[in-house]
């Protein structure tokens, strides 16, 4: 296999350019005759990178950028975009234009573009600027939840109810997230059954799919809770485990993952965390295992380069650095 791919980077760079997108494709395919037990034949990939991708930039990206890039995302196939947060400019001043964002890109009937809303004002902005889904995002975490959303756990839940209730209402779909999951930049080590219990909180006030960081231990923990089909896996790349992660999510029955074009981004309040797992990355590795996911790589990864450019640096993206080196 390897021996190919050497051969694909010595060809001239047009042909090239073509050719390694088919290599791609063919080593996926090739892939298909490993058959790992209990793996979803579909899943879901939820593309973060405009809003948790971007969030953590120093300079401004434009408005016009951040529409233009979910808009190649939504070409590229991927059905669930979370396009920006109606959070405070002055704790996130990178998503300020979440409402120029949310109505400024072109829609497609099939696709989700989601907000994160932290309470009932982020929520109005958000449904008054046209989200077909928002997400609350909580923690396992009290001294993370402080630093991210100003408030203790039991607070956020009380804030979340009110959202919840507020988008039953308008009939929005709310996604619930759990951070810190396996462990906390302030606190270090969390419990999984401290995670397991914010993360039926908000799954009993009514969240339709709960993400998480993934782990074996902890996902034994909270599937006991809430059903696998219900658990999403949300996985930086911190210590370059994302994908094993991700791969032992799918053997637990786990058949979504949100990851970040580009592997753009990090949140502002965790010290230290680098990016989310590249979505390139993980839609060639569940393509590898012949997995479906509706998306196609060649203009994901075009997607990538042009964010990429915008923020003057490489992709995270070993895909696409492998793609791009041949070109
Ligand atoms: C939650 C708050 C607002 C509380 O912040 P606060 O200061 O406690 O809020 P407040 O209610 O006291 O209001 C203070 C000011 O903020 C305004 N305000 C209040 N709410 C909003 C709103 N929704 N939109 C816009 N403005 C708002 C409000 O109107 C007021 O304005 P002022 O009177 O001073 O001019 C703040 O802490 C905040 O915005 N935090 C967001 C932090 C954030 O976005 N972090 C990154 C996302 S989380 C993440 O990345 C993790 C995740 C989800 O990806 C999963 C993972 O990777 O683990």
């Amino acid at each position: 296999m390897s021996r190919s791919w050497l051969f694909c980077c010595s060809m001239n760079s047009h042909f090239r350019k073509k050719k390694c997108i088919n290599l791609i494709d063919t080593l996926s395919k090739s892939y298909s005759q490993v058959s790992i037990a209990g793996i979803p034949s579909f899943v879901k990939v939820v593309e973060v990178g405009p809003r948790d991708g971007l969030q953590n930039e120093k300079e401004l990206v434009t408005t016009a950028a951040k529409i233009e890039l979910v808009n190649k995302l939504s070409l590229a196939g991927i059905r669930n975009i979370e396009v920006t947060s109606f959070v405070s400019p002055k704790w996130v001043p990178q998503m300020a234009d979440h409402t120029e964002v949310m109505k400024g890109i072109t829609r497609y009937d099939n696709v989700v573009y989601s907000a994160l809303t932290p309470n009932l004002k982020g929520f109005e902005a958000a449904l008054e600027a046209g989200a077909s889904e928002v997400a609350i995002f909580g923690a396992a975490s009290e001294s993370f939840s402080k630093k991210n959303i100003n408030c203790t756990i039991a607070e956020s839940i009380d804030r979340f109810g009110a959202v919840v209730t507020a988008a039953s209402r308008a009939r929005l779909p709310v996604r619930g997230y759990v951070s810190c999951v396996l462990g906390c930049p302030y606190e270090g080590d969390i419990a999984p059954q401290k995670v397991a219990q914010v993360a039926k909180l908000m799954y009993d006030l009514g969240c339709y799919e709960i993400s998480l960081g993934a782990m074996k231990a902890l996902l034994a923990e909270v599937s006991k809770v809430i059903p696998v089909e219900k658990l999403a896996v949300h996985c930086h790349d911190t210590y370059g485990q994302a994908l094993a992660n991700i791969l032992a999510a799918l053997q637990m029955g786990v058949s979504v993952v949100d990851s970040s074009v580009a592997g753009l981004g990090g949140c502002p309040y965790a010290k230290g965390a680098s990016g989310n797992v590249s979505t390139e990355d993980v839609v060639y590795m569940l393509h590898g295992l012949n997995i479906k996911t509706g998306i196609h790589i060649e203009r994901l990864i075009e997607a990538g380069q042009f964010i990429s450019k915008v923020l003057k640096r490489p992709t995270h993206s070993k895909v696409a650095q492998a793609t791009k080196s041949s070109l």
